[in-house]
Order: structure tokens, then C-alpha cells, then sequence
């Protein structure tokens, strides 16, 4: 479960403050993924930064009680001067989890070939991209966390494997997935939320936010 306890966060900006949650609660529980709907600039990569435990509130809590993702995307662990055969290395060991199965799993899913021991500093976005999203998968969450959907590879091979085990996973998991067009949340979820002024409005179907969220484009 992921909760918000009357949590705000804002930051200063040369626009002056910009609020991006102000005194907001809402609650993600297992079972119940959910689509977050938010304009662009309104707040979406710091709600999931927060939701990971890579940004700070500024008030309130935030409890986390499952094993949650690291961002889909996010970098930040992969340190760019090791080979990705290290890093998947070292990043098994954080999670206690077999090395060798990690690495076994990232070599095979991501496909990229000798650069597999090679620094990621010298890949490309995509193959980046790619070693990003097998080692998420190669974990095991209970809630996988999503920034404007899936990465875009253009490797066919790549893509097709990676979705059939993704498919596969979010059977038993979680996925929380923000985003600013409603098509992207089609695929993960079938409840939805709206961030808007602050705070984050709940609903039981992703129609039913889409309703507030295009009334908001209109007005
Ligand atoms: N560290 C920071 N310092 C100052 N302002 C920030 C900081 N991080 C984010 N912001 C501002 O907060 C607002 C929300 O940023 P955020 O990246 O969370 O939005 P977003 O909805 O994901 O944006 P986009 O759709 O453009 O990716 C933006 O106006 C951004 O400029």
C-alpha cells in the first residue's frame, strides 16, 4: 500500500510558487492499480518520485508498506561507468536476491550483446532504456511504477518480450501510472485519478475521470 497523508509539496519557481499537492490524502491499496490523469508540468514525475520514496514532502506522510518500483525510467541506481553485467550485479545484492539469476535474466530480456558488459555511460537511449526496463522486471514488485507509459524501444524483439512479461506480472501486481493522455492509462487500469489544484480526485472508472479531466480542458 502506498498512502498520502495530508501531504503538500511545492516549489519555488521564477513564476512564483508552483503547488503541486496541498494538504492531499488518498490511498493506493494491492490489487487496485490505478491511472493518474495530469496535464504536463502539473506535477506528475514528482507525485511518482514521492510515491518512490526519491522526493521528500515538504508536509505530511507518506507510509510505504510493499516492495515498490523504482520509476520506470529512472537512472539514478545504474551507475554509468560499470558494465550493466555489474550493475544488475550490485543491484541484486541491495534487493538480496541471486546475482546470477539477475544477470542471467537482464542479459537475455534486454538483448544488447557484448555492450551487456560494456559501460552503460557508452550505450545508447535505447539500449539504456532497454537494460532500465528488464532489470525492473528482473526484481519482482509489488507495485510497479509507471511515468507516461511503457519506454518507447524500437527494438520489435525487445518489445515483444518485455510486454509478455510484463503482462504476465501485472496479473499479481500493482501498477500506478501517471500520465497526460487517458489512451496510455487504457492498457494498465481500470480506476483513475485526477490531479487538479493541488489534490488528487479518486474514481472508480477511468470514464468517470476522464469526465472531470476533459471538463477541465474545456473550462
Ligand atoms: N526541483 C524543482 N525545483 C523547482 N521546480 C521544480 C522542481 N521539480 C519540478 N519543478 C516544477 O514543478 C512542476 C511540476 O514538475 P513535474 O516534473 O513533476 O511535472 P510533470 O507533470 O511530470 O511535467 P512534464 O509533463 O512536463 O513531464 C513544473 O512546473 C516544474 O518546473
Amino acid at each position: 500500500m502506498i498512502e498520502f497523508e495530508n501531504v503538500s509539496k511545492s516549489f519555488a519557481t521564477k513564476a512564483g510558487r508552483k503547488v503541486i499537492l496541498d494538504r492531499a490524502s488518498f490511498r493506493v491499496t494491492l490489487g487496485n492499480s490505478l491511472g493518474i490523469l495530469a496535464r504536463n508540468g502539473t506535477g506528475k514525475t514528482t507525485i511518482i518520485n514521492m510515491m518512490a520514496g526519491l522526493e521528500k514532502p515538504d508536509e505530511g506522510v507518506v507510509r510505504r508498506t510493499s516492495r515498490i518500483s523504482f520509476p520506470l525510467g529512472f537512472m539514478g541506481g545504474v551507475i554509468p561507468k560499470h558494465t550493466a553485467k555489474e550493475n544488475c550485479r550490485y543491484i541484486a545484492q541491495l534487493y538480496a536476491l541471486d546475482p546470477d539469476y539477475i544477470e542471467a535474466f537482464c542479459r537475455w530480456l534486454c538483448g544488447i550483446g557484448a555492450y551487456f558488459d560494456m559501460p552503460v555511460g557508452t550505450y545508447s537511449q535505447g539500449m539504456k532504456s532497454r537494460f532500465n526496463f528488464a532489470l525492473m522486471l528482473a526484481l519482482e514488485f509489488d507495485i510497479y511504477l509507471i511515468d507516461e507509459g511503457m519506454p518507447s524501444s524500437t527494438d520489435v524483439e525487445f518489445n515483444k518480450k518485455a510486454g509478455a512479461i510484463l503482462r504476465d506480472r501485472l496479473q499479481k501486481a500493482t501498477v500506478i501510472v501517471v500520465s497526460h493522455q487517458p489512451k496510455t492509462l487504457e492498457k494498465f487500469c481500470r480506476s483513475a485519478a485526477v490531479l487538479k489544484n493541488g489534490q488528487l480526485y479518486q474514481f472508480e472508472t477511468l470514464e468517470e475521470a476522464k469526465q472531470l479531466y476533459d471538463y477541465e480542458a474545456q473550462s
